[in-house]
Formats: structure tokens, C-alpha cells, sequence
């Protein structure tokens, strides 16, 4: 998906209302519907009955979509009110049509315009459930002043018991740099209208986005298809992986047909990490997945996943891998000398696509080259410490300029190089670079990157090519994780129930 800055949204906006005519009020309706259902959804998933939310209205077209939001949440049977920084009688255009909707539908509207009157307002007020950012939007010009940063202020000191969505951008934030110039909002979540603004995706502002969820209001393709796009980056969004995933399962399918996947690793006192992997393959769609551990961890594997065909790594190095699609090297595999040889004996030998993930990383330092993506299709996992063992450098050099790290690993490995961590990045060897924007702290579990590598592992094997693969993967990951924490919590989630939260995760993207 297409990333844009503010000024090609605004212009995006303008030919819809003007070309295509279709009425500013109805995309700041549609806008603020979207916003409320992210709410509701959110809301089922928790399993939370009654809910409570207090909007928070800027003097803009944002402070619209929260009046639109307000007004659909209470059909919805939420208890809501909304605080507004500007007198009712102020508001101009479809944001005042928006704002006597609202209060015909009985939607009870503070208007605190005086700093004394947050002062009251937050000393008065009963906790809510959800409090929602409406404040400032793309019209936000320079640091936040005034009642905005007022109320800013007011969300973020809430943040430790309640959870904050921003509306399109996070208050404060510049729509375009990702830069706070002074206060701005740290939200849970930011739902943004049609497209990501590119400031929503700079690295310094992923600690105040959150969640990154986009809001179809209808703008034309055709528009979005002239715009100009950010440069050497895209968006992992829900429709990239719908028009990947599921691919198309013939009726008289045999489980063959969907890859048989070989995974290596599993050392002793190890081995769940290769189970885990395991079981996400299955629950991906993987075929048939065998498991080889070394022998010593070969009977508490075995005992551990009955579902898993697992046996000891063979003696003498016959692996078969002409009978396997994918390989899958790393989770739990150790760093004995014994690993080291078998990473690079497998990743020599291999016919199809690979996997290489974790510990079999590790063995490869220094020398990204040896993986040679360019020989059989091949997909990496580093998180932020096996990519600057890769590289030869330290982790706060990676986390410095992510984006570069992930483009130079693709390109010296030859393979789709996937850099974990918050703002997740997929990056191909020819240069081409994706951003995942969903899953949440919840998921820096253990365990968690055996879930991607395996649910990888089953992607490739169901035909999808790496740079498919790992798009869908790494979404559909965050995506149990996010359902997962909506669940447990994020501080309960742990990596088996992201395995459990798949099926969900997948089933958004098929009927069947
Ligand atoms: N047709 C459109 O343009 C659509 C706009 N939408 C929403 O409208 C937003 C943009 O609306 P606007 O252009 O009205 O602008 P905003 O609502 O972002 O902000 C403008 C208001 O904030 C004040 N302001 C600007 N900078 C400030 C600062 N640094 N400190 C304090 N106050 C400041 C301005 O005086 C004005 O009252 C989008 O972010 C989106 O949420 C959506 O409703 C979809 C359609
Ligand atoms: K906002």
C-alpha cells in the first residue's frame, strides 16, 4: 500500500469531493464510522460487555471524525461524551453538520474552553474504558499550542490506566517528519483515513502511533494510482495480504500439495523452540512438516507434539532434502560446532526455499554472503541482534537506521531479509522495502519468532514466492499477537497462544 504525505492526502481528498463528487461530509461519515468500528472490534475481541468513551474534539475537520464517531459508537450502545476545545457555535462546514448530528443523537458535548476548565474537567472526570484523539490532524501546524496541547497533556497522563486511539495522526505529530515539536499524543492505536502518512512511519514516531490500522473512505483507485507515492517504501496492509493469502486450494488437493516442509534445529533443553515452529506450520497450512532434532533431544520432542512427524538428525549427513519443499533452519538449533556445520552443509545442499532463522543466523556472521539467496529462494528473520551479527556491528548501530540494515542484509544475502522489532521491515534484495505496522509489545515473548518462522516456512510451501511470503507472514503474525492480547493481555500473551490466535488470524482472509 501507498504511503503519502499530508499535502498529497489533502489533494487526494479534494478531487474525491470535487471529481467525484462525493460530499465532504459523507467522507468525514464514512471516516468517523471507520474509526468506531475499530472501536467495537476492539471491544468483541477484548469480550468486554459495556464500554465507555470520551472523545476528545479538536477545532478541525479531526475533531469532525470524532463527532462522527461519537454518534455512531452510542448506536452502538457505547456510553460516550466528547470534550471539545472550541465553542459549538464556532465550528464551520461539514464539521458543524457533523457536530448537530451528534447532539441530536443525544451525545453529550463539554465544551471546555478555558485551560481552567480542563483543570475541572480532569479533576472531575470518571474513568472510561477507551478516550479517543480527535484533536489535531493533518491541518496541524508547527508544536502543539494552547488547549490542544492541553488536552494532550491530559491523554498521555491517562495512558497508564486507559487505552488512547488517535484519529488519523497522534496529536502533536507532524503528519509528514514523524516529528514532535513539542507535546504528542502516545496512542495504543492510530486508525488513519485511506492511506499511512509517511510522518506515521519514521522511526522516531513508532513509540507515539502504535498500531498503525488504515480507514477506507472510498477515495478513488484510479487517484490513488496517480498520487505520488513516499519513496522506496510501502505499507504491509490488509488488502496487499488478501490479494496473496489464502492462495487457491484445488478441491481435490492432497496434503502434498501444500509443501512438505523439512525443520531443523531443536537442540536439547531446546527443543520446544522447533515444536512451536512446528505446530504454527500446521495451523499456517503446511502439508506435511517433519521435524529432525539431534538425537540426544530426539525422545522429549517426540513425547512433547504427537501431531509433528519428528525424528533424530541423521548420522552421516544424508538429510534427503530433494524430498522437501522448504527448509527450515534455526529455531532452538544451539550453537555447538555440530549446528555450525550442519548450517552450513544444509544451506550448501539445499534444492528449494529456505527458512533461515535464529541460532543458524548466528553461524553465519560476518558473512551474510553464505546464505546466497539468489541460488534457491530464501527468506531471514533477524531480530535487531542476529542482524548486527550479520553484519558486524553492534545492535544500537541496526536500531540507528533500521531501514538501511534490512536493505543491505537483502542485498548482500541475496534473500528477503525480514528486520524484527517494532515497525517490523521486509526487504528485498533489488532494494524494495515494506513496513508491518500491526502486533504489539505483548509479542517480545519467547518463542515468538519460532511462530513467524514456522507459519513462514508453511507461506513458502503453499507456493507463495519469499517476498509474498513474507509480507503475509509477518501480518498475519502480529495479527494473532494483536488478537492474542486482546485476549490474554499483553502482558499474559505468550507464544502458544499466538499459535492458537492463527486460525483467527487467517480466517479474516478466508470464507472457507
Ligand atoms: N476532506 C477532508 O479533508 C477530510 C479530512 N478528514 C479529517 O480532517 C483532518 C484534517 O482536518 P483539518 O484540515 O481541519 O485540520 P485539523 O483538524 O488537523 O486541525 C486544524 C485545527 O487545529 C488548529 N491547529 C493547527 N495547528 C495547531 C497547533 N500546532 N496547535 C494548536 N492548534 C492547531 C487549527 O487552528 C484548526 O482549528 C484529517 O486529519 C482527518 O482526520 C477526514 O474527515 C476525511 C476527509
Ligand atoms: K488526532
Amino acid at each position: 500500500m501507498k504511503i503519502v504525505n499530508t499535502a498529497t492526502m489533502k489533494e487526494l481528498d479534494r478531487r474525491t469531493i470535487e471529481e467525484a463528487g462525493v460530499s465532504g461530509e459523507e467522507l468525514m461519515e464514512r471516516a468517523g464510522t471507520g474509526i468506531a468500528r475499530v472501536a467495537e472490534e476492539w471491544r468483541i475481541l477484548g469480550g468486554l460487555s459495556a464500554m465507555s468513551a470520551r472523545l476528545l474534539a479538536g477545532g478541525g475537520n479531526n475533531g469532525g471524525d470524532a463527532f462522527v464517531a461519537a454518534r455512531v459508537l452510542r448506536g452502538m450502545d457505547w456510553e460516550v461524551e466528547v470534550w471539545a476545545t472550541r465553542p459549538a457555535g464556532d465550528y464551520g462546514g461539514e464539521t458543524a453538520a457533523h457536530l448537530r448530528r451528534m447532539l441530536d443523537a443525544g451525545v453529550p458535548l463539554r465544551e471546555l474552553t478555558r485551560e481552567e476548565d480542563w483543570d475541572e474537567a480532569e479533576r472531575t472526570a470518571e474513568p472510561v474504558d477507551l478516550l479517543i484523539d480527535g484533536l489535531l490532524g493533518t491541518g496541524t501546524k508547527g508544536a502543539a499550542r494552547g488547549l490542544p496541547a492541553r488536552a494532550i497533556r491530559y491523554l498521555n497522563a491517562q495512558r497508564r490506566t486507559t487505552m488512547v486511539l488517535a484519529i488519523d495522526i497522534p496529536s502533536g505529530m507532524n503528519g509528514d517528519t514523524g516529528e514532535a515539536e513539542g507535546v504528542a499524543v502516545v496512542a495504543d492505536l492510530t486508525v488513519t483515513m485511506a492511506l499511512p502518512k509517511a510522518g506515521l512511519l519514521r522511526p522516531r514516531a513508532a513509540a507515539h502511533t502504535g498500531r498503525l490500522d488504515v480507514v477506507d473512505i472510498g477515495i478513488p483507485a484510479s487517484y490513488v494510482d496517480e498520487a505520488a507515492g513516499e519513496e522506496g517504501l510501502e505499507f504491509v496492509g490488509r488488502e496487499d495480504i488478501a490479494s496473496v493469502f489464502p492462495p487457491p486450494r484445488p478441491r481435490a488437493a492432497q496434503k502434498g500439495d501444500f509443501g512438505k516442509l523439512l525443520l531443523v534445529g531443536g537442540a536439547v533443553g531446546m527443543s520446544g523452540a522447533l515444536v512451536m515452529a512446528g505446530r504454527a506450520a500446521l495451523r499456517g497450512g503446511a502439508g506435511l512438516v517433519t521435524l529432525r532434532v539431534p538425537p540426544e533431544a530426539y525422545t522429549a520432542a517426540a513425547a512433547a507434539a504427537p501431531e509433528l512427524m519428528i525424528h533424530p538428525s541423521p548420522e552421516g549427513g544424508d538429510w534427503g532434502l530433494g524430498l522437501y519443499d522448504v527448509l527450515l533452519i534455526g529455531p532452538g538449533l544451539g550453537r555447538s560446532e555440530e549446528s555450525r556445520l550442519q548450517v552450513h552443509h544444509l544451506l550448501a545442499e539445499r534444492t528449494g526455499t529456505a527458512v533461515v532463522d535464529a541460532d543458524a543466523l548466528h553461524v553465519l556472521a560476518g558473512e551474510p554472503e553464505r546464505i546466497d539467496g539468489t541460488r534457491a529462494a530464501t527468506v531471514i528473520t533477524p531480530h535487531p541482534g542476529e542482524a548486527a551479527k550479520l553484519l558486524g556491528c553492534a545492535p544500537a548501530d541496526i536500531q540507528q537506521d533500521r531501514r538501511a540494515a534490512a536493505r543491505e542484509l537483502a542485498g548482500r544475502s541475496g534473500a528477503v531479509c525480514i528486520l524484527k522489532g517494532a515497525g517490523t521491515l521486509i526487504a528485498r534484495p533489488d532494494g524494495a522495502l515494506a513496513v508491518n505496522m500491526n502486533g504489539n509489545p505483548g509479542m517480545a515473548t519467547g518463542g515468538s519468532g519460532d511462530v513467524l518462522a514456522g507459519l513462514l516456512a508453511a507461506l513458502l510451501g503453499q507456493g507463495l514466492d519469499p517476498w509474498d511470503a513474507a509480507r503475509a507472514g509477518v501480518f498475519l503474525h502480529g495479527r494473532a499477537g494483536d488478537l492474542a492480547a486482546a485476549g490474554q493481555g499483553e502482558i499474559s500473551a505468550t507464544a502458544p497462544d499466538l499459535i492458537e490466535e492463527l486460525p483467527a488470524a487467517l480466517r479474516e482472509f478466508t470464507p472457507r
